[in-house]
């Protein structure tokens, strides 16, 4: 039986992936063999010893210690373009949000009394709420990857010029975009030529603090910066004074934080981008059946932290094996299997940066001793046993 610990409210459609036979799933479980979490922040958490593997339900994979988990040998996931489409909406709402006064609008309508005068007064103050179009302006998009190019195609689809910044696209963000987005390869241009900016870029160390007085000194006034990707990338502070000083226009955001409230050129929201149902089902299922397959057959698919590998099941035994990514562990692991009379039937190794991982199939179960052996290796992280002879 796999047990996996649950963090943060998952999409029941995502739970029931988990067969009642084979798994257990729950919020209080001692020994868990994976944890499926969403904003769950894990930096100070001590992890038990039977963690294998973290499943995220969303992108960001920042609320995770990944250095550690490559230490440890845990597999991180996440869920790669699974909650895209909700965040690019919402951007949207920001976007006419941070153009038209609705908000202002809603809460002065909110504020009045049922009166006889009401149209008339209505007529009168509705000029305060005025705002601009949206067509014909530049939106500058800052990370082109799975919500950023969905938010560029759209911008064009609105009829606004489109700006993108993205130094490390991947291949298929670039077939997703379209060729009317203009490629910028510098964002203190972006941020001088946009009427809006979207961030959508993952929190790095490279990346906090990005957003900072040097950026906004040579921005529109008209700017409208929306922020849907982290608070911690955008200098709150450097906002406050741009928006005082009058040079920029609003900042919309979904990172609320105790510096921003209450300022009335700051939109927020309380990390919403992802909250509909449908993302949120899209995500646990993605999530869910990552962990299933990398818990049943040591397959691993959009991990943040491990190779992506698959290998089809040839024998009912398979041995998978993480080590530090250094030469000849490999001779040393095949040499153990063979020293044990076992066969290997098949097998792929594969590496990332730090950390190499094999999945073997084996002819027979293996014996105690040549397990033993497997993880003496001084650079093996561990070592698992699937199928029919999980007694170890
Ligand atoms: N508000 C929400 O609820 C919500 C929901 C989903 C994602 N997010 C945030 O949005 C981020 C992006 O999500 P995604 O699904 O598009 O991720 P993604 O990995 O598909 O795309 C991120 C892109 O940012 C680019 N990038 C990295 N460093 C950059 C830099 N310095 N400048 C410009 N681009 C850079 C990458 O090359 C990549 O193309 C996530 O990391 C997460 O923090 C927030
Ligand atoms: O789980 C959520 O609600 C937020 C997810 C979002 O921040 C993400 O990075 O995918």
């Amino acid at each position: 039986m796999y047990k996996i610990r649950t963090y943060n409210t998952i999409s029941v459609k995502g739970l029931n992936r988990f067969s009642r036979e084979d798994y257990e799933v729950a919020s209080e479980l001692p020994h868990p063999d994976a944890f499926l979490i969403r904003s769950q922040k894990l930096h100070d958490m001590e992890f038990p010893e039977t963690l294998k593997a973290i499943g995220r339900a969303g992108a960001g994979v920042n609320n995770v210690p990944l250095e550690r988990c490559i230490e440890q040998g845990i597999v991180v996931f996440n869920a790669p373009g699974a909650n895209a489409n909700a965040v690019k909406e919402l951007v949207l709402a920001g976007m006419l949000l941070g153009s038209r006064d609705i908000y202002a609008g809603m809460k002065f309508v909110e504020s009045l009394d049922q009166q006889d005068g009401l149209d008339p007064l209505l007529e009168k103050e509705k000029k305060r709420f005025a705002g601009t179009e949206l067509i014909g302006k530049t939106l500058g998009v800052v990370g082109l990857g799975n919500i950023g190019s969905l938010v560029a195609n759209m911008g064009l689809a609105l009829g606004m010029k489109v700006i993108g910044y993205d130094p490390a696209i991947s291949v298929e963000a670039a077939w997703r975009l379209s060729s009317d987005v203009e490629k910028m390869d510098n964002l203190n241009s972006l941020f001088g030529r946009a009427d809006y900016i979207s961030l959508h870029l993952p929190v790095l160390d490279a990346t906090r603090g990005l957003v900072s007085d040097n950026l906004l000194s040579g921005v529109k006034p008209s700017l409208v910066l929306l922020n849907f990707a982290r608070g911690e990338i955008v200098d709150n502070s450097a906002i406050v004074r741009a928006l005082d000083d009058g040079r920029m226009h609003r900042y919309v955001s979904d990172f609320p934080a105790n510096d921003t409230l209450r300022h009335p050129g700051i939109l927020q929201m309380p990390h919403i981008g992802a909250s509909t149902g449908e993302a949120e089902e899209n995500c646990a299922i993605m999530v869910a059946d990552q962990l299933m397959d990398f818990l049943e057959n040591g397959n691993i698919a959009n991990s943040v932290n491990f190779p992506n590998i698959a290998l089809p099941r040839t024998t009912p035994v398979r041995v998978t094996i993480t080590n530090r990514n250094v030469p000849k562990v490999l001779n040393q692991i095949t040499a153990i299997i063979a020293e044990h009379d076992i066969n290997i039937v098949d097998m792929l190794n594969k590496s990332r940066a730090d950390l190499a991982y094999n999945i073997i199939d084996l002819e027979a179960c293996p014996t105690d001793d040549s397990l033993d052996a497997l993880r003496s290796i001084e650079e093996v992280i561990n070592v698992r046993v699937l199928g029919s002879c999980q007694y170890r």
